[in-house]
């Protein structure tokens, strides 16, 4: 299917008739971290929720089976997510943390973890002169940034990255926003890990059907691995862009208030 312009959930109606379908039944929900449930900001480390939105996720977990689900890799996440009962999935779906059972990660890391510290080491050299570009190493990946570079450094940091990827097969490039990152070339991303995260929370029950709600391109793997039939894609975006996703908000509050009303009907306090 053709990505399309989603639909805006701004009229309160089209969000009444969803929180109806959303509020009975098994349901899985999918939430991407950076750009959906934290706003962006100008450096990687600057990004966090709040208290609200922690005691929200806390709430949506107990309720049901409830994923973040972020590029970020699983350390960095369970730092800033830290909410009691949530299934963590990081780097782009290579790491699942259900809660207190271990990690599970994809099978075929070997050649590109092996690879990794040169890779940085490369990444950082080549980009130290250049004002505004970060490097961040990850734990089996690494991105490059220029959300604080001006054009010419984006373009120069641009280059580097395509020079790299061709001296480190063993990984992939990723587009998200304002940056550029390395991923193991193996077969596994967002719309990978929500099929695995569809089973897990199967076979504790009924099959779920998936709320998923992102705002990046990578969280558009999670939105193709949707059942339109069944399964609500959110794309987080002002103005809204084509997507996969079939619904739209338009930035990390609109999102907070949509997860209140669910969390509502979940638990029978509204219709
Ligand atoms: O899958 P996500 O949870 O959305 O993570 C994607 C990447 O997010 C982070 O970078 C983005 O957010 C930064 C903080 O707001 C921003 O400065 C940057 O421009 C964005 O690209 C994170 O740093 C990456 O590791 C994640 O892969």
């Amino acid at each position: 299917m053709h990505p399309a312009l989603p639909r805006s959930l701004d009229s309160a109606a089209d969000q009444a008739a969803l929180l109806v379908r959303l509020g009975t039944g098994p349901l899985l929900i999918g939430l991407d971290f950076d750009g959906t449930l934290a706003p962006i900001v100008d450096r990687p480390e600057g990004a966090g929720i709040d208290d609200a939105m922690r005691s929200r996720l806390t709430a949506l977990a107990a309720l049901v089976p409830t994923a973040v689900v972020s590029g970020r890799d699983l350390d960095d996440l369970g730092r800033r997510v830290a909410a009691p009962g949530a299934i963590l999935v990081g780097s782009h779906g290579i790491e699942i943390a259900y809660p207190g059972d271990g990690v599970e990660r994809a099978p075929g890391l070997e050649r590109s973890d092996a690879a990794l510290g040169a890779l940085i080491r490369d990444l950082r050299a080549a980009t130290a002169d250049l004002s505004g570009v970060l490097v961040e190493p990850k734990r089996h990946s690494v991105a490059v940034h220029w959300r604080l570079a001006g054009p010419a450094e984006e373009a120069a940091a641009e280059r580097i990255v395509e020079e790299a990827s061709g001296s480190f097969p063993a990984f992939r490039i990723g587009r998200g926003k304002k940056v550029a990152e390395f991923r193991p070339a193996i077969e596994r991303d967002k719309g990978s890990a929500v099929g695995l995260l569809r089973d897990h929370a199967a076979a504790g029950g009924g099959v779920p059907s998936v709320l998923y709600i992102g705002d990046d391109v990578t969280d558009e793997d999670a939105f193709r691995a949707l059942d339109p039939d069944r399964d609500t894609g959110i794309l987080v975006a002002t103005p809204p862009r084509h997507s996969a996703a079939g619904w739209c908000l338009a930035d990390t509050a609109a999102v907070a208030d949509f997860l209140d009303r669910l969390i509502e009907v979940r638990c029978g306090l509204s219709p």
